[in-house]
């Protein structure tokens, strides 16, 4: 079985760094490695000869600067240096890289990357702390300008490791190489976008001390959640693999619920319910086939239906609309401790109330799945959720407030669990912007759930078939695709 990928942020990074040192491994020795790992990535995008210029910065990712310059200077390459301020400023590991550079350096103000076949950008990388103003700003601006290709090491300086911002003003890099591990910068938007192609280089950290110090993000992949799959044994009957029971709307509000219900189906739950207001049951019934329908009268429809046991995982949300009965359905879930998917008007709902979901979740695996502006509305009056500045900060504290997976959607959707756990996804496609998708996600995720597997393996593995389904159709994708096109992603996942 593969590792999952673990994935550090930089004060883990810069622990793990220590810890090797500590183990025995000089720190120049890391850095030479990671020089290495850049000179060669070098090599692979620019000719024998061509015209290299590096952009080197004050700290560590300067050093790892300087290995490369040199490096690629004794294999023929024609290599300018230039620096962000004194050669005498410079300390420990990357002033001894700066003494193996025999050829000149050039004040960063006078690098010239219009002449450039490639630029490597060493200026800053997870050591950046503040905006970049005054000379190092002007650099990156004039190196984006220039037009030219950009191999950046670790991260395209600018970009906060962290969280993925642009600090001022941030390189656009066609390449980048990082050492021993991503960053979060490289998953989350808009970092992920400035990094081009990233390359992990192994400068020798043992993955003990990677995972002592990290341990707990990881790049949702099939590595994290393959094994949860359920598949079917040779005996199961339909009970066996679950009975989801998905909430519709009112009579002109209905394809949410059934776009949820399909994919629940497809994705494997033994049996799908449709939970249906009276006026809208010869809607839903005109087009349910293998789905079943039940009428459903508000909360108390919902408390009757909730008797028998074998609805053991539910969606509400989509299309429910906002006020008090779909907060009262919510509720009913809740006592009825099943495995629960919430989203759309099921979040809407509780605007201003975020203190009535304090701890709500923690008895049933309960995935909440908002994006931004629905985040923004649910935990409105809580700065404490809402005010810091990292997605995976924002979606990990509202997870330990409320005791449920969350599932904070966009590009980078990030996926975080009550103990600390989580996960950015990356195999998404904008054409998954658009109309229904998010109620498609529900569905999988609650199918999931109905089958025995995990919340936060459910919500890791629904958002990344889900992903997967929209980047195998793209162009022209509509949300009733999607769960047509799970059986095939399923079919790989489980080869
Ligand atoms: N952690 C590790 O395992 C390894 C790290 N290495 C390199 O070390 C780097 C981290 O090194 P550092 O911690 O020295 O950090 P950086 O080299 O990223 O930057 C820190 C330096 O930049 C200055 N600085 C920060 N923000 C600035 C701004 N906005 N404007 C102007 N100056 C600014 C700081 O005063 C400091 O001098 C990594 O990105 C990587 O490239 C490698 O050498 C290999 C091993
Ligand atoms: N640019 C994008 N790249 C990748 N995935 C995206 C992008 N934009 C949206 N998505 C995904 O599409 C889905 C949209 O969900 P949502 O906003 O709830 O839509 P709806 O309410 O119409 O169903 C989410 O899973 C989200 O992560
Ligand atoms: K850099």
């Amino acid at each position: 079985m593969t590792a999952p990928e673990l994935v550090l942020t930089p004060s883990e990074m810069k622990q793990a760094d220590r810890d090797a040192i500590a183990s025995g491994i000089p720190g120049i020795k890391l850095m030479r490695r990671a020089g290495r790992a850049v000179a060669e990535c070098a090599e692979k995008l620019a000719s024998p000869g061509a015209a290299i210029v590096v952009a080197a910065g004050p700290g560590q990712n300067g050093g790892d600067g300087f290995i490369a310059a040199s490096l690629l200077a004794e294999r023929g390459y024609r290599v300018t240096l230039g620096l962000l301020g004194p050669a005498e400023r410079l300390m420990g590991d990357a002033a001894e890289a700066a003494q193996g550079w025999k050829g000149g350096i050039v004040p960063i103000e006078d690098l010239r990357f219009d002449d450039a076949d490639l630029i490597v950008d060493a200026l800053f990388g997870t050591g950046l702390a503040r905006d970049l103003g005054g000379e190092a700003r002007l650099a990156v601006e004039r190196m984006n300008a220039s037009a030219k290709p950009i191999l950046a090491v670790d991260l395209p300086s600018g970009i906060d490791g962290d969280t993925g911002a642009v600090r001022g003003a941030a390189v656009r890099a066609d390449r980048t190489v990082t050492f021993a591990a991503r960053k979060p910068c490289h998953l989350l938007m808009p970092g992920r976008a400035h990094c081009g192609a990233v390359e992990v280089a192994d400068i020798g950290i043992p993955r003990p001390i990677l995972e002592a110090r990290g341990g707990t993000l990881f790049a949702n992949a099939p590595a994290l959640w393959r094994h949860r799959l359920p598949r079917p044994g040779l005996t199961s009957h339909k009970y066996e693999r679950g009975h989801t029971l998905v909430a519709s709307g009112g009579a002109t509000r209905t394809g949410a619920a059934r776009l949820a219900a399909r994919a629940a189906l497809r994705i494997g739950s033994g049996l799908v319910t449709v939970a249906s207001p009276p006026e809208a049951i010869g809607v839903n019934a005109a087009h349910l086939t293998a789905i079943m329908l039940r009428g459903c009268d508000g909360p108390e429809g919902l408390h009757t239906i909730l008797q028998d046991q074998r609805f053991n995982a539910l969606v509400l949300g989509p299309a429910l609309g906002v006020h008090a009965g779909t907060r009262a359905m919510v509720t009913v879930a809740v006592h009825a401790r099943r495995s629960l998917v919430l989203d759309a008007d099921a979040l809407t709902s509780f605007e201003g109330l975020a203190s009535e979901l304090h701890g709500a979740f923690s008895h049933a695996p309960t995935v909440l799945t908002p994006h931004g502006g629905e985040f923004t509305r649910l935990f409105k009056g809580r700065p404490d959720l809402l005010d810091p500045e990292s997605k995976i900060e924002r979606a990990r504290r509202a997870a330990a407030y409320t005791g449920a997976v969350v599932l904070l959607k966009g590009a980078d959707t990030v996926i975080t669990a009550p103990d600390g756990r989580a996960a950015i996804n990356e195999n998404g496609t904008p054409y998954l912007a658009t109309a229904g998708s998010g109620d498609t996600l529900c569905g999988l995720i609650a199918g999931l759930m109905a089958q025995g597997v995990p919340a936060f393996e459910a919500a890791c593995a629904g958002v990344w078939i889900h992903a997967e389904a929209g980047e195998r159709f793209g162009p022209g994708l509509i949300a009733e695709d999607l769960a047509e096109l799970v059986p095939g992603v399923l079919r790989d996942l489980l080869r």
